[in-house]
């Protein structure tokens, strides 16, 4: 496979083979294990994505920060009887299937992974927006359970300053709060949140506002119709040996996702898709 001279692969951390894209219009690294997107950059702008210092590298779990893919399950799947946590496709190797160079100055990187009779493909789209696209087809010949998330893991000044608008009133479940929960006004991060939203599956966006980095993002989902928002505060940080204990008011995870009730169940031969679209843009 030939790579544009945008990009190129290379040992990253821990030795492990990911993608490297410096194009005119962003930058960006993919590790091959997870297809892990680690970090982006539009042309001109800072580092978008939170990456742990102390991630690990060895294959042997997620990689904590960027963007892990959670699939074909969510946390323990829609019956609470799956392992590993948040699927296999975050701990398998993918193969680079291309890599093209867009006539903006972004480049777009493809991925593939076969994994017991389901075909994943995810592309990455680099330049001053970031587009992610993940589908999934039932490679098998007996019906499949799906569940998906992008776990996208967003770089903050400080996540107590932290204000998320577009889940104004839309309805949420914690484990502790229970199931149908609302809140009006924009999201505020007190603690541990852990919150899964019922939003509308394509063109929703929910906008995470920054004031210490002075900018915003705009998050919008395809075929995505819930929405995570987790940050472990100080109350679970401690139990997390991949994560530094001050990192967590340096990032927050807004994850378009389609899990639980909306799990889908796959006919053979049928594809489900899911995306997101980042905008970073200043805070005025
Ligand atoms: O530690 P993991 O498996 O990467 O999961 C991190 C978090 O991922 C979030 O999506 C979940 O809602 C949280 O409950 C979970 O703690």
């Amino acid at each position: 496979m030939s790579l544009p001279r945008t990009a190129a692969l290379s040992a990253g951390r821990g030795g492990r083979p990911r993608l490297l894209i410096d194009a005119p219009a962003g930058s960006a690294e993919i590790y091959l294990h997870g297809a892990h997107l680690a970090s982006w950059r539009p042309r001109g702008g800072s580092e978008v994505l939170f990456l742990s210092r102390d991630a690990v590298f060895d294959g042997t779990r997620g990689i904590r920060g960027g963007v892990p893919l959670c699939a074909p399950w969510f946390a323990k799947g829609p019956r609470g009887d799956k392992q590993p946590i948040h699927g296999t496709v975050r701990l398998s190797t993918w193969r680079l299937r291309s890599v093209t160079s867009r006539p903006d100055g972004g480049v777009n990187a493809l991925l593939a992974l076969e994994s017991d009779g389901l075909r994943f493909l995810y592309e990455v789209g680099v330049g001053e927006e970031l587009t992610l696209s993940l589908s999934v087809r039932n490679n098998g010949d007996a019906p499949r359970s799906v569940e998906m998330a992008l776990h996208s893991y967003y770089s903050v000044g400080d996540v107590t300053a932290v204000t998320i608008d577009g889940l104004e009133d839309l309805a949420f479940w914690t484990l502790a709060e229970g199931s149908d929960q609302h809140e009006p006004g924009a999201v505020v991060l007190r603690g541990v949140t852990d919150r899964v939203y019922d939003v509308p599956a394509t063109g929703h966006t929910m906008t995470v506002n920054d004031p210490a980095k002075g900018r915003r993002l705009l998050i919008t989902g395809q075929g995505t119709p819930n929405s995570i928002v987790w940050n472990p505060g100080t109350e679970t940080v401690g139990t997390m040996t991949d994560l530094a204990d001050d990192e967590w008011p340096t990032f927050v995870c807004v994850e378009n996702a389609i899990i639980r009730d909306n799990a889908v169940v796959l006919a053979p031969g049928q594809t489900l898709s899911v995306g997101t679209r980042v905008v970073v843009e200043p805070l005025d």
